[in-house]
């Protein structure tokens, strides 16, 4: 369990975060400015909060009240930053050294290490340092690892490059991963609790499912990121079309593509953007993920109405106009029909199911 309590002025901005979470990966999630990169400079030990208490698995860090302030060097933390800072003189085997040797053999495979040992990092891709840069972190045993925007500085076919070895990471690795983005996808993707930060605070946290398909957190992760999360199995593949049917606890959708093995449990993002709601069936519909839904809470923003939907034990989450609310009726408990946009689903937010 991690527990953070950090309270600080920093010149006109008011930070004062709190939040409590199971292993995994916690992602600090919110706009710019809101506050995050403040909550892990805390937590390094990097910046000295006013007032606050830091616990990660029953080990004080740090204690207000009690005078404990454990130095950064003895807090056994490590740090990814945006940019991988490696050593450009060394080989990649001297500078995960340079980070320590704990597990070194299951870090170099975990990460996939093993072909790139004897390179310079100018022979490295964007995403070949980053999982180096992971790797010298991982050898110096830490007891928890922070990840700021780790994927930022890479283009988009570096990132999808890198997100099965973050899942990995999350899903092998056995420590705390406290994770910076202002990314829903990545947050999707990866995240298994979500702290979302708000002008200093934490507005709202929970579970990924949770948290991303609560119409009230859309003002905060803001409208065009907003989007649920749901887990999948892969339940046909048509080859000659290129489809892959996925079975949620609510019904059937397909999409384009082969998305993996029949059986595959994956873990799908669907912006709310891409999710129409219709009060009847609809029929000749060139869509074919017509799944049954019922409304469980709405949110007017100044960009529309947030709708929640259960779908089976999924959650999911739209977006409509005030004035298509209106029309539609919505209110809680209606029940409905959500329509999923087949070619919406970016190859991006389809993940590992953890
Ligand atoms: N040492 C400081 N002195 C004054 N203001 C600061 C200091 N450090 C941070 N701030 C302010 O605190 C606020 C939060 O900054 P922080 O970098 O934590 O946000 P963030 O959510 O990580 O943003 P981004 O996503 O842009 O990196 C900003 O308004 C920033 O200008």
């Amino acid at each position: 369990m991690i527990e953070v309590h950090v309270k600080k002025r920093l010149g006109g901005f008011d930070l004062d975060a709190d939040f409590a979470a199971p292993p995994g990966v916690i992602a600090l999630f919110g706009k710019s400015g809101s506050g995050k990169t403040s909550v892990i400079n805390a937590v390094a030990g990097l910046m000295r909060p006013e007032a606050g208490r830091i616990e990660i698995d029953g080990t004080l860090l740090f204690d207000r009240t009690r005078r404990i302030d454990v130095p950064v060097h003895r807090r056994r933390i490590g740090y990814v930053f945006q940019d991988a800072r490696l050593f450009p003189h060394m080989s990649v085997a001297k500078n995960l050294a340079y980070g320590g040797s704990h597990e070194r053999d299951r870090v170099i495979e975990m990460l996939g290490l093993s072909e790139l040992l004897d390179r310079r990092p100018a022979a490295l891709s964007g995403g070949e340092k980053q999982r180096v840069a992971i790797g010298r972190a991982l050898m110096s045993h830490p007891r928890l690892l922070l990840m700021d925007e780790p994927l930022s500085a890479l283009d988009a076919a570096r990132k999808a490059e890198i997100l099965p070895w973050l899942e990995r990471l999350r899903d092998e690795a056995g420590l705390p991963i406290l994770y910076v983005s202002h990314a829903a996808s990545e947050v999707a993707r990866l995240a298994t609790t979500v702290v979302v930060m708000e002008a200093g605070r934490v507005g709202r946290v929970g579970a990924v499912a949770e948290v991303l398909s609560d119409p009230a957190a859309v003002g905060m992760i803001g409208a065009q990121e907003a989007g649920a999360v749901v887990r999948a199995r892969i339940a046909g593949l048509d080859r000659i079309d290129g489809l892959t049917e996925l079975a949620l606890s609510g019904g059937r959708i397909v999409l384009p593509g082969r998305l993996g093995g029949i059986g595959t449990h994956l873990r799908l993002r669907i912006s709310a953007q891409d999710v129409i709601l219709a009060r009847e069936k609809p029929e000749g519909l060139s869509a074919l993920n017509i799944l049954p839904a019922e409304v469980t809470a709405l949110d007017e923003g100044p960009e529309g109405v947030a709708v929640g939907l259960a779908c089976g034990a999924d959650r999911l989450l739209a977006r409509v106009t005030r004035r298509s609310a209106r029309a539609l009726r919505l209110e809680p408990g209606l029940r409905l029909w959500a329509i999923v946009k087949a070619s919406a689903v970016a190859p991006d937010d389809v993940g590992g199911a953890a």
